[in-house]
Order: structure tokens, then C-alpha cells, then sequence
């Protein structure tokens, strides 16, 4: 097992604010793993994600305690310009990750490429292979600022993606976006997990984030309540109790369980239980 970011007792308030937003959080998360973070409103997922980004306390200020590693560095260790290439961050606000100093779409996604040192034609190339995998190839020449929502969110993601960070953070990325639009998001992150990147995604939709994580790390009021695999936390009763969204599939298979009717294990995909159901021939 292979660690790139580990957080020993992390605790952080905002500045200006009595009470912290995120208390105690320990966690490690391993190498080519994707992690899904769930948890109700101000549970303190964007918080976790500004933390292993660095953004807290060093962008937004505020009081951090505790220590978090990236790659067993500590964060204060990090050049912000290495971090923010190592560490690809996805905004929860696309309109706030558009830099508003492009004219084109197409500067905008090579922006982050311009200070690394990668050669221009590979730069050219690059863009417009991701604008193709994220679908603003026919936006390449449009302004950043004109863009809708969906397409920004889809700019952004494809600003991140084009610097290749071994670890990529995305929070929210599918709250401007249509069914299609999400579909298309969650298979980029499946591409991203086969070509063995570190994947972070904070996201309210479980379905989707069931059939896609290694892991769920779920939170409520500002604390770490379960980390584990999937079908491990799903069905804990404490994200019941805290009110954390679990799968439409998993509370239809503890309802059975109820009913004494238990399918042979909690299935985490409409795919799986509809296999269940059919083995015991109930369908
Ligand atoms: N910039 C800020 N200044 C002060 N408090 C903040 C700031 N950002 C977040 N908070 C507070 O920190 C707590 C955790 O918020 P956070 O945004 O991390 O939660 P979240 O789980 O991402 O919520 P959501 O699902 O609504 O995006 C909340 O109480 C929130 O009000």
C-alpha cells in the first residue's frame, strides 16, 4: 500500500468563525484508488478538498491544526506551484476556476501548461485531445466568460485535466450539468482510474459514485464518520442516522434485509442486484 496523502488529526477553522469547520479528520488515501467523499450540506467536503489541496489555510487564512501529508511531504513543505501541478482541483464553481485573463477556450485550457515547461506543439496537441475527451472541441475559440455553466464546468475540468496531476480532486463536478453531462464526467473518471491516477470526488450523486470508488469516505457535521469500501460503508447505520445519502439500491437491499428477505450480500448497482434477484429466481 502505497500512501500519497494522509491526514494525522486535522482540524480547521475558517477565519472570522467561532466554530471549526472540519474537527479531527484522520485518514489515508492510497495510491490509484478513487475516493468517493459523500456527506449532507456543510458537512465539510469542500473544506477536506481545500485541505489536501492547500488552499486552507494558505489561500483562504484561517487556523489549521494537525498535519496533512502529501506524499509524506507536509503541506507548508510544498512549493504552491508544484502542489497545484501534483494536485489537479477541480472547483466545486466553475465560473471561479476560469482564470478571466484568456480570450479563448483554448488558452484557457493551456494555461496551466504554459508555466511547466511543456513544449508548444505538445501543449497543442494536448489541449486538443482533452477538449475532444471533455466535448469543447467546438468551443476551443469562444470566450471563457460567455460560456453557460455546463459548458464552464466542462472547460474547467478540462483546464485540470490537461496538466496531468498524478492526483486529481474534483469537487462537485456535475452540479452544472445535465444527465449526459454527468454520464460524461463519471467515464473521464473511470479513464482516469485506469490510467492509475489518484482520484478525490466530492459529490452528492451515491448512485453514481457507488458503481465508480474504490472507497467512500462519508462526513457529517465536520467530522470523518466512516471510511471503507463501498459496500462496507453504504450500509452502516450510522450515515443513516446522520442523514448521509446512501444508494437507491442499498436502501432497497437493507429494506429486504428487513423484511427478512436479505439478497446474498448489499448489492451497490442496479447491475449487481439485478443479478442477486435472479440467481434466487425472483426474477
Ligand atoms: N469561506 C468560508 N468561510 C467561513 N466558513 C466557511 C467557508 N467555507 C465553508 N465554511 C463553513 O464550513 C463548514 C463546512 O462547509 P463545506 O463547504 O466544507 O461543506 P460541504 O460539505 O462541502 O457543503 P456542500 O455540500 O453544501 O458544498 C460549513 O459550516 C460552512 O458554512
Amino acid at each position: 500500500m502505497s500512501v500519497c496523502i494522509e491526514f494525522q488529526d486535522v482540524s480547521y477553522a475558517y477565519p472570522l468563525t467561532k466554530k471549526a469547520a472540519v474537527r479531527h479528520l484522520n485518514c489515508k488515501l492510497e495510491k490509484g484508488k478513487c475516493y468517493g467523499v459523500i456527506g449532507p450540506n456543510a458537512s465539510g467536503k469542500t473544506t477536506f478538498c481545500n485541505l489536501m489541496r492547500g488552499l486552507c489555510p494558505k489561500f483562504y487564512g484561517g487556523i489549521l491544526k494537525g498535519n496533512v501529508l502529501v506524499e509524506g511531504k507536509n503541506l507548508e513543505e510544498w512549493e504552491d506551484g508544484e502542489l497545484s501541478v501534483r494536485i489537479g482541483y477541480v472547483f466545486q464553481d466553475p465560473f471561479a476556476q476560469v482564470s478571466g485573463i484568456k480570450e479563448t477556450v483554448f488558452e484557457e485550457i493551456g494555461m496551466g501548461l504554459e508555466n511547466t515547461g511543456v513544449e508548444q506543439e505538445e501543449m497543442i496537441r494536448r489541449i486538443l485531445e482533452i477538449a475532444k475527451v471533455v466535448k469543447v472541441d467546438t468551443l476551443l475559440q469562444k470566450n471563457p466568460l460567455a460560456l453557460s455553466g455546463g459548458q464552464c464546468q466542462r472547460v474547467a475540468f478540462a483546464s485540470v485535466l490537461a496538466l496531468d496531476s498524478d492526483i486529481i480532486v474534483i469537487d462537485e463536478p456535475t452540479s452544472q450539468l445535465d444527465p449526459d453531462g454527468t454520464m460524461d464526467v463519471f467515464e473521464i473518471i473511470g479513464a482516469l482510474k485506469r490510467q492509475g491516477k489518484t482520484v478525490i470526488i466530492a459529490e452528492h450523486k451515491v448512485d453514481l459514485l457507488a458503481e465508480y470508488c474504490d472507497e467512500i469516505i462519508a462526513m457529517a457535521e465536520g467530522t470523518i464518520i466512516a471510511q471503507g469500501t463501498v459496500r462496507e460503508v453504504f450500509q452502516l447505520q450510522i450515515l443513516r442516522e446522520k442523514k448521509v445519502r446512501i444508494p437507491q439500491v442499498v436502501t432497497l437491499a437493507l429494506l429486504l434485509e428487513e423484511k427478512k428477505k436479505a439478497l446474498s450480500s448489499i448489492p451497490v448497482s442496479e447491475r449487481e442486484a439485478v443479478a442477486m434477484l435472479k440467481e434466487r429466481g425472483d426474477i
